[in-house]
């Protein structure tokens, strides 16, 4: 059976996915990372692939910009492929001095302005949060290679040109201890808690609302290289 928005069968989604916003960040990951890469999904260019990591079965699924369009893929990959730890490999922008570009953003818990989440509990302020032994595996894991991250609160906006531009459209967040801003980490979060599975969002910080500094085209591919070695480890435990 497929979906409206993926053509791939059950069982050609491995139950651990790695999640890009950027389907050629999907592309790029299953073609330099992955053993046996076959493509399983090209509905609207939204690509997905499964291939296998140090011989463990793995997919990558890219799932757009936003709330909306991740949850579409997300709600799909679990409910009919059956997919069972799902770790967001994006950028983030960032919102905290002591992040600097390149370092890596894991979001322990996500704050949303979306009302994909704010809208579902009522009188609830629901905490989306990160599957703990995955985010003690990818720090730990971080750590051991040396790497800078900081694990934390992350902003996931709707939003992603502020009516007020720089930091302004943030307001009381950074008083409070946010570090980054991204578009997908709350839907993701919510829905594996609602459906009993596992989840992550990693993010390489690209782009520095404080500072305003950028990562330059060559750093950029180094250090989302480093991202997606740690998640893919995270992701079938190796
Ligand atoms: O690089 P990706 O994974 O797409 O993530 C970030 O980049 C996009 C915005 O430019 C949003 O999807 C945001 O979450
Ligand atoms: O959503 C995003 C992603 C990268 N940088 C930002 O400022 N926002």
């Amino acid at each position: 059976m497929s979906t409206p928005h993926n053509h791939a069968k059950p069982g050609d989604y491995a139950e651990a996915v790695l999640l890009p916003g950027d389907p050629l960040r999907a592309k790029w990951i299953a073609e330099n990372f992955f053993e046996a890469p076959r493509q399983v999904n090209s509905v609207r260019n939204c690509l997905g692939f499964t291939g296998t990591w140090k011989g463990k079965p793995v997919s990558v699924q890219a799932t757009g910009m936003g709330q909306p369009s991740l949850g579409i893929y997300v709600h799909e990959l679990i409910n009919v492929y059956g997919s069972k730890t799902l770790i967001r490999v994006g950028t983030c922008g960032g919102l905290n001095a002591k992040v600097k570009v390149r370092d890596l953003v894991l979001a322990q818990a996500a704050t949303t302005d979306s009302g994909i989440v704010k809208d579902r509990f009522g009188p609830y302020n629901f905490a989306p949060i990160a599957d703990f032994g995955l985010l003690r595996a990818a720090a730990d894991k971080a750590e051991a290679r040396g790497f800078r991250y900081h694990a934390g609160n992350m902003l996931s906006s709707d939003i992603f040109y502020h009516r007020e531009p720089g930091l302004e459209g943030y307001g009381a967040l950074l008083d409070h201890g946010v570090i980054g801003v991204e578009m997908e980490a709350a839907a993701l979060y919510m829905l594996a808690a609602r459906f009993g599975v596992k989840a992550l969002t990693v993010c390489t910080m690209t782009d520095c609302l404080i500072t305003h500094q950028e990562i330059s085209a060559d750093e950029r591919q180094s250090s989302l290289r480093e991202m997606v070695e740690l998640a893919l480890d995270v992701a079938v435990g190796a």
